[in-house]
This record gives C-alpha cells, structure tokens and sequence, in this order.
C-alpha cells in the first residue's frame, strides 16, 4: 500500500474502467459507445483525508454518522473511514481484463462500533456490467458491528427527468424529511428536490434516463436496503467539491447494510455485499 494518489485505467473489449487506490473508489464505468453510467464531478478532488466525490465510494465501517440501538451515533468522519484510506490493489498486474481486487486493514478504534480490527476485501469486474463486491471481516476478538453500503452515483441527463423503479410499495425512512417513517405511494421515484431516502429492500431496480436515452440495472447481492439520494438545487449548490448545477447530472442509488440492518460479525466472521450495474 502506497499513500500517494494512483488512479488505475482498464480499457476492455466491453467497457472501460477507472478506479482510485486511494478509496478504492469506482470513478467511471463507460461500456462500449456510452458515456460513462458512473458519475465524477467534472473537477476531481483528490486530497488526503478528503472523501473523493462522485464514483462508487466504499461506505465502512460504519454509515453517515454510524447508528446502534435506534440512535444515531455521531461518529466521524462521516460515512466510515474506509473511503479515506489508501488500499492495497493485489496483483494489479493480473488486472488488465478489467478484474481489480483491493484489501484494506481497518485497526481498532475506541471511537468505532465496531471496536475491533477488520479486513476488508474489495472486488471489481468490468465487463459488459459492472461487479463490485465488499467482504468486510472480523479479524479481532470480540463481536464486532458493521455498516456497509455501495454508495454509487449513477451519471443521468438531468435527474429532474429520472425516474427510478421498482421501490413502489416499499417503506422507508426518509432522512430529508428530518427522519420519518412512510411508505412509496408511486410507482416511480421522481427528484422534484432533496430526496435522501433508505428503503428496507435491496430489489432489481431500474434507472430509467430520458435525456441520455437509457435505463440502468441495478442489482444488489446481500443487502437489505436501498439508499437513493440527490441533494437537489439548494443543498447541491453548496457542495463545494462540485461546480453549480452538477447536482442535476446524478443520482445515488446505493446497496446497503445499515442502521437496523448493521452486521454483527463474531469473531472470524464476515459478511458480503455486492451491487451490479448493466445498461
Ligand atoms: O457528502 P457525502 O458525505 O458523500 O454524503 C452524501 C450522502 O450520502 C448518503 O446518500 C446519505 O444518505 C446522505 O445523507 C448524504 O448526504
């Protein structure tokens, strides 16, 4: 493992890929003839201790401010610290087909749920889809509590015109509204502003896209929820690590493992997720 800043290029017969050591985050995923189904800002960047924006960041060990016993646990950084490190890319010689496989040693930290040291596995498939696979294990002790998500922006023409599908019916606890519980009454999910939702299913779902004319698959392997976010107008603009108006241009529809759906892992345990994009 290296702390500088190495970002990893694979062009296949199928699609092409770029994935940062630094996170071992995703930054673009461009099957043949498309624009890339993975959203970057157009300016990338790229700081140590500073999440990358855009890409599929890998969420570990814990989600947002991490969560235990029905509460919010108000742990930083934010979203775990896993896409603030620097991974080890195994063989990145045998990576020329688009298959890339990181490690990740998490120490124990008193500040952590999961107080105990893990070993994370990252795998990466390109081809004519896209494979992501996290396998965090418990490598110490004791019980350890885990969160794990698969924070993927998806590139869309203008999210105001995205609809994503295949959640109608489905619960969820809607963090825009400050944290209530309701139930998704349409069949589509539109972005008419914040949407910043967790629904309590990981379903097939489809992102279907007007303006570049497609509609991404999305599927989830051992998870049990879904997390979909855009920030909208107002609290777009005021991220500072991309440009005005960019927050139109994605939306985030992620795998996850979290809040009441943390892991516990024993000792020698560990748990798998997995998400599998396709146009
Ligand atoms: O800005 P970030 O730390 O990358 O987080 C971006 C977003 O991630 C998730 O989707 C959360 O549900 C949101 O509440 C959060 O704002």
């Amino acid at each position: 493992m290296s702390d500088t800043f190495v970002i990893r290029e694979f062009n296949g017969d199928d699609s092409r890929l770029e994935i940062s050591d630094y996170g071992a985050q995703v930054l673009s995923w461009a099957p043949v003839g498309q624009p890339s189904v993975i959203w970057r800002p157009s300016a990338l960047v790229l700081e140590a201790g500073v999440p990358i924006r855009g890409g599929v960041p890998v969420v570990t060990p814990w989600f947002g401010a991490g969560y235990a016993g029905g509460h919010a646990l108000g742990l930083s950084p934010k979203h775990g610290s896993a896409r603030l490190s620097f991974w080890h890319c195994e063989d990145p010689s045998d990576s020329s087909d688009g298959r890339v496989r990181y490690r990740l040693d998490l120490p124990a930290d008193a500040a952590d749920p999961s107080g105990q040291p893990l070993r994370a596995v990252y795998e990466v498939g390109a081809g004519g889809s896209l494979r992501m696979t996290l396998t965090v294990a418990n490598v110490g002790e004791a019980s350890a509590s885990v969160e794990m998500a698969l924070h993927t922006y998806l590139r869309v023409g203008d999210v105001r015109r995205t609809r994503v599908r295949g959640l109608s019916g489905v619960g969820y606890w809607d963090a825009a509204a400050g944290g209530v519980d309701r139930v998704q009454q349409e069949e589509d999910i539109a972005f008419a502003g914040e949407v910043d939702r967790v629904y309590g299913v990981a379903r097939p779902l489809e992102v279907h896209d007007p303006v570049l004319n497609r509609v991404i698959h999305v599927r989830s392997d051992g998870a049990e929820q879904t997390v979909v976010w855009n920030p909208g107008e107002r609290i777009g603009d005021a991220i500072t690590d991309m440009a005005p108006g960019e927050w139109s241009s994605f939306v985030c529809v992620e795998a996850a493992l979290c809040r009441g759906h943390a892991v516990e892992l024993a000792p020698g345990e560990s748990c798998t997720l997995g998400q599998t994009l396709s146009l």
